[in-house]
């Protein structure tokens, strides 16, 4: 057997063709919509995925004022850029890239984001909301993952989900989002994280397997259900080369699978310029 493929950049052009039409509609009124973007040092991977944003900004007609702080900067110097951005009336979602030099406090950034501006969804009120079930920005990962999965028609209400993985931006805030009732959720969810010492027994008998793990070559073959659905979204990070938590040779076993390059990665994006523009559209409305 040789699974079907679940490409994400279907999923995120989608979700761009609505992103650009909004975009249109605000310009039309006389708003430029606008993603502000903070980098912190000189990772080469970092600098990429700005310049990534930055173009997919253009491509969409948003303003995209950047903000790079040296390797050297300190915590004020981070918060004042946030603070400058909060406080800019024209500035509607801001970005702090991830990760930032390990003497600086990631969470006291985000935290000091206006939440209103927050286009991650990572903000704690944010994800407060999104455990209460309110509206807000969703986290852009889990956010892809849904809608890739609601794109490909794979049937997620009622099934079993497994998350391999419990981190703050992907497994855990994919649960609550699966868990939620909506058609395109509505699941049986476990989430089950590497320390568990019988984790395959999970992994096992999941309609949809969620590798969130953050661990190379963690879901081989043995661990998915025969036909099951395979969706990696833990990947790390060599430099820019991309170590997915999924080993190719599950597509034997899988029923459906997301491509190890291609898949989630694309969507996330896309959902970043869709937490942009709703921003936009609130600050303005
Ligand atoms: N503030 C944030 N920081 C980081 C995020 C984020 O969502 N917000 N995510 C990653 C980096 N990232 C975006 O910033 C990102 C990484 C990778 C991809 C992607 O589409 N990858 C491709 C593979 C590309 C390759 O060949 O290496 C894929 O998955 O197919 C998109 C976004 C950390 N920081």
């Amino acid at each position: 057997m040789s699974a079907r493929l679940l490409p994400g950049k279907p999923v995120a052009d989608e979700i761009l063709r609505d992103v650009s039409e909004r975009a249109a509609a605000l310009r039309a009124r006389g708003v430029a919509p606008s993603l502000a973007t903070i980098l912190v040092g000189d990772d080469d991977a970092s600098a990429g995925y700005i310049r990534i944003k930055q173009r997919q900004a253009a491509e969409l007609g948003f303003v995209s004022p950047h903000e790079h702080l040296p390797a050297s900067a300190s915590q004020a110097d981070v918060l004042k850029v946030v603070e400058q951005f909060n406080d800019d009336r024209d500035v509607h979602g801001v970005l702090i890239q991830y990760p930032i030099p390990g003497h600086l406090d990631y969470d006291a950034a985000l935290g000091a984001l206006d939440p209103d501006k927050d286009v991650d969804g990572m903000h704690p009120l944010n994800m407060g909301r999104l455990a209460l079930g309110m509206p807000g920005p969703l986290p852009c990962t889990p956010a892809g993952i849904e809608a890739l999965l609601a794109h490909h028609e794979i049937p997620v209400a009622g099934r079993e989900v497994v998350i391999l993985g419990r981190g703050a931006t992907l497994g855990r805030p994919l649960a609550l989002l699966l868990a939620q009732k909506r058609p395109t959720a509505n699941a049986a969810v476990t989430v089950v994280h590497t320390g568990v010492k019988d984790w395959p027994r999970y992994t096992q008998r999941a309609d949809i397997l969620i590798a969130a793990a953050g661990v190379p070559g963690i879901i081989q073959p043995e661990h998915v259900k025969p036909g099951g659905v395979v969706i990696g979204g833990g990947v790390r990070y060599e430099g820019r080369r991309l170590l997915p938590d999924v080993d190719e040779s599950c597509e034997a076993v899988a029923g459906a699978i997301t491509p190890r390059v291609g898949g989630v990665g694309p969507t996330t994006v896309a959902m970043l310029f869709r937490n942009a523009i709703t921003a936009a559209e609130r600050a303005t409305a």
